[in-house]
């Protein structure tokens, strides 16, 4: 498509060509986040029938769980055209009118990481998503005027890992906003079993629920997972079942709960140089040599969400059972009470 332009490859970040080739199409093939897909497809078939562009959807989760998948598939299910281009790489206001103008009726186009814009490129967005109009300024000083520019109507999808980053108004705007949750075992022994078929990889439904348990509920772990293993079976002339897999799960540092090396080295610096916290997130990150952004936004979610973590107001407080993946005894009483407080 030539007019892609300046605008990047959705895959360009985390994917590749087998991520690409394994990408689900439609609703149908889209596995889990139930409740988010009956929604959506109610108001696609809404807007589908009324023909008008479909509400602004924002969606939220963290990396890996189907958030670009979501947004193709939306347009594709809308019968519409797909436009993406992400936060960091519209450095310029007219770079975004540029991108609306172009846009054809009813059109999707997806910004990923659109935490990530710039506020005066985010200011611009504002009259697009209200009223389909750019306010364009003409010219400087005192003979500058402002025009208003119609656009044609259409939807944005907005992607981001941390919705709290988002700026109100912004936030406010999105009619439609979505947070994708962590994928059960089973229905990430569905995408594995699913792309294996494509993959033309033999492999045997326990050792897709080896890999699947072990993901860390993220679709683009237990993909990745899984060509792994398949090299570890490959080379040792083996199927993939759940023995094969096991072994290859060991050798690449991954635990029965799907923690990695990474996930360990956090918890070790929690519970072991913090005394099990509080302790701040950048703290925490200077210790493992890591990105706060990385530490908030890929390492957390999964370990709060199994319970090893807590956010607390004052900083990161381990729960017992860090202690004990750790091998270690929980210290009595204060730490259950910690636990108690509030997430941000
Ligand atoms: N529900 C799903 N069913 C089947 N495969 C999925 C599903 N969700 C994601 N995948 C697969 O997982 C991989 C990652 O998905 P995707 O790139 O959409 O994640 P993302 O949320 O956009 O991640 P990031 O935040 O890093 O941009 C893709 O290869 C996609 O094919
Ligand atoms: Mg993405």
């Amino acid at each position: 498509m030539s007019r892609e332009g300046a605008l990047s490859d959705p895959n360009a970040q985390g994917g590749d060509a087998l991520d690409r080739a394994l990408r689900p199409q439609t609703f149908e093939d889209y596995v889990g986040q139930r409740k988010a897909k009956a929604n959506l497809k109610v108001y696609v078939e809404a807007a589908r029938g009324r023909k008008e562009a479909l509400d602004h959807v924002l969606l939220f989760g963290p990396p890996g769980l189907g958030k670009t998948t979501l947004a193709q598939i939306l347009a594709r299910e809308m019968g519409v055209g797909f436009r993406a281009t992400s936060g960091p790489v519209i450095a310029k206001a007219g770079d975004l009118a540029a991108i609306l103008t172009n846009l054809e009726p009813n059109d999707v186009l997806f910004i990923d990481e659109i935490h990530r814009l710039p506020a005066i490129v985010e200011e611009i967005l504002y009259p697009a998503m209200e009223d389909y109009a750019l306010d364009l300024v003409i010219g400087e000083g005192p003979a500058a005027r402002s025009v208003r520019l119609d656009l044609a109507p259409f939807t944005l999808v907005g992607a981001t890992t941390r919705a709290g980053l988002l700026a109100t108004p912004l936030r406010d705007r999105f009619g439609i906003p979505v947070r994708l949750e962590f994928y059960e075992p089973e229905e990430l022994g569905r995408i594995v079993m699913a792309a294996a078929r494509k993959l033309g990889v033999p492999i045997t439904e326990d050792g897709a629920v080896e890999i699947s348990a072990r993901a860390r509920g993220t679709p683009r772990i237990a993909l990745r997972l899984l060509r792994r293993v398949r090299d570890f079976a490959e080379a040792e002339g083996a199927d993939i079942n759940r023995a094969s897999a096991a072994r290859a799960l060991k050798r690449l540092e991954i635990d029965e709960d799907g923690l990695d090396a990474l996930d360990r080295r956090y918890l070790h610096a929690l519970v072991k140089t913090y005394a099990g916290g509080p302790v701040g997130a950048d703290t925490l990150a200077a210790a493992l040599s890591e990105a706060r952004d990385a530490v908030e936004d890929v390492i957390e979610p999964y370990l709060m969400q199994k319970g090893y973590v807590a956010r607390t107001p004052r900083g990161r407080v381990a729960a017992p059972l860090a202690y004990e993946r750790l091998g270690l005894k929980a210290p009595n009483g204060q730490q259950s009470a910690l636990f108690g407080e509030d997430e941000d």
